[in-house]
């Protein structure tokens, strides 16, 4: 695994004004979140507090829209599409990210999945160095897709999928198996089929296994610290500023 090496130094007034935004998309229980977590703390960040962190993440699920009482209903039932691209709120997604990408500090939704809705409290989001920004579509909206200096898509096989999505959807999104398997046929799959994996082209890097590849990981994360470190900032800087004409991470051939 990687050493955390030199990444802590970024601090203060060489902290940099604009973080680096990280895009990791990837099916229902890939192993998205899982794999932001251990890129967060082999950059040593898992232990900072909040506010300090230099490294934060981001979920897309924060920004699932309000239901109207019928769509409600059938999200109670299982019925409701939260797979299909219109159950997100775009416009406060892109305004939010938008504020992000320029260093500014953002209050974010806190979405509950039993209740189907946002909470009544929010989470505040503070200025950091890298922003990885995780969801199931974060490359299916071009303003969004656009935003991000580095592209990870979490490549897990569907079976493992599944079986992992009826573990945690039991367990902490109050789903029962019928619900979940009802649901994942009539819209997990197709969606994913249609919005998420043609996403995956998009990718400079695609994780097989998703957090079981610790070689990939750790790769990414040197890649990071070296982009990160001190002396190679005003290279970033440029990279950064012309990451649309083509991307400094190594794209799958
Ligand atoms: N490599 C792994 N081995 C075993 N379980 C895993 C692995 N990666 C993720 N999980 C579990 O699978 C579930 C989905 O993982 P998560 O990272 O939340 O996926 P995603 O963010 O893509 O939905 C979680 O319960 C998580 O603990
Ligand atoms: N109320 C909701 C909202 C979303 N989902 C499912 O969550 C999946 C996306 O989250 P992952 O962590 O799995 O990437 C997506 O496939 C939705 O079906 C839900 O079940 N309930």
């Amino acid at each position: 695994m990687a050493a955390v090496s030199d990444f802590g130094r970024l601090n203060g007034a060489d902290r940099i004004p604009r973080p680096f935004l990280i895009g990791v998309a990837g099916g229902t229980a890939s192993g998205k979140s899982t794999v932001c977590s251990k890129i967060t703390q082999l950059l040593g960040q898992s232990e900072v507090e909040t506010r300090q962190r230099q490294v934060v993440i981001v979920s897309q699920d924060s920004f699932y829209r309000e239901l109207n009482a019928e769509e409600k209903e059938m999200a109670a039932a299982g019925t409701f599409n939260f797979d299909h691209p219109s159950a997100f709120d775009l416009q406060q997604m892109i305004q939010t990210m938008t504020l992000v990408a320029e260093g500014k500090t953002v209050e974010i939704p806190n979405y509950d999945y039993i209740l189907n809705a946002r909470l009544p409290s929010k989470q505040k989001v503070y200025p950091a160095d890298v922003v990885l920004f995780e969801g199931i579509l974060v490359f299916y909206f071009p303003e969004l897709r656009d935003m991000f200096h580095m592209k990870l898509f979490v490549d897990t096989d569907p079976d493992t999928r599944l079986s992992r999505r009826v573990l945690r959807d039991t367990k902490e999104r109050g789903r029962d198996l019928d619900q979940i398997l009802n649901m994942y046929t009539s819209h997990v799959k197709p969606a994913f089929e249609e919005f998420c994996l043609p996403t995956k082209k998009y990718a400079d890097v695609i994780i097989p296994r998703g957090a079981d590849n610790t070689v990939a990981i750790d790769l990414i994360v040197q890649h990071i610290q070296e982009l990160l470190r001190p002396s190679n900032r005003d290279t970033t800087r440029r990279l950064r500023h012309h990451s649309d004409s083509g991307s400094f991470a190594s794209r799958p051939h």
